[in-house]
């Protein structure tokens, strides 16, 4: 039942379905609830951020959401599948053929080059590396990097090296990205830039982002903004100055 009612909004263009998710870490005197029945209904295309204080529980949504964490209850449906019944095995092809990460702290390798960084999601699912090295360079011309491919991270600015990592995020052309964090290492002018190329990825090329920030700068650039607060979302609001608004 369910299902079906999950299989519904998916059809009217839902990425992601989640339905009364709950997440307790831990046992006995040690256990927290960390979701406490989430309701959340993502569109195709859209960019969502979720705000909320620290412990509200936006990471282990967002991990919850990239198959990168179990939940206990409730049901959670990305780009169609149901994360809960995919074997281990599935879910990491899923996660490296539909998803991209663009996390805080850019997480490059400091002995490869940007585009050899780029790269990685490619050889992972199978693309040898002369094609693989030809569409990260691609990647990196799209966020404005084209002169730096052959840089290594270590010779490259903050807001460069996130750039970089958000090439490597959708180089394999995933359908939803999920950022924790993305702009919190940078600074205005940085982070506002690394907003406007993933506002135009997610408006452009109909990918579905989705963004935990504390950075109430960056807020304009959403679709629409998820407020959480110990364990659950409390209300959606839409961005009161919609800088990033296509309409
Ligand atoms: N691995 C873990 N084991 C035990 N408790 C955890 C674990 N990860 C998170 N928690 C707890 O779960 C709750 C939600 O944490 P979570 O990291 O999802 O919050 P958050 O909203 O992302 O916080 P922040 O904004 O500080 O990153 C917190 O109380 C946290 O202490």
């Amino acid at each position: 039942m369910i299902a079906a009612a999950a299989r519904q909004h998916l059809d009217a263009g839902a990425s992601v379905v989640c339905t009364d998710l709950t997440k307790v870490y831990g046992q006995g005197a040690q256990q927290v609830t960390a979701l406490r029945g989430v309701d959340l209904e993502v569109a195709r295309g859209e960019l969502i951020m979720l705000v909320g204080p620290s412990g509200c529980g936006k990471t282990t949504l967002i991990s919850i959401i990239a198959g990168l964490l179990d939940h206990d209850g409730g049901r959670c449906v990305v780009l169609g599948e149901d994360i809960e019944r995919m074997d281990q095995t599935t879910k990491a092809a899923f996660r490296r053929q539909s998803l991209g990460f663009v996390f805080q702290a850019f997480n490059l390798i400091p002995q490869l080059t940007a585009a050899e960084n780029v790269m990685i999601p490619l050889l992972l699912n199978g693309m040898n590396e002369s094609d693989g090295i030809a569409k990260a360079r691609q990647a990196l011309e799209r966020v404005g990097l084209a002169e730096r491919s052959e840089h290594f991270p270590s010779q490259l600015s903050g807001g460069q090296q996130q750039r970089v990592a958000i090439a490597r995020a959708l180089v394999h052309e995933p359908e939803l990205v999920v950022c924790d964090e993305p702009t919190s290492a940078l600074d205005h002018a940085t982070g506002q830039h690394v907003l406007e190329i993933l506002r135009g990825i997610a408006t452009g090329e109909g990918r579905t982002l989705i963004v935990v920030t504390h950075d109430q700068r960056i807020l304009s650039f959403a679709d629409r903004i998820a407020h959480m607060d110990d364990g659950r979302i409390t209300h959606f609001e839409e961005p009161r100055n919609a800088a990033g608004a296509t309409s």
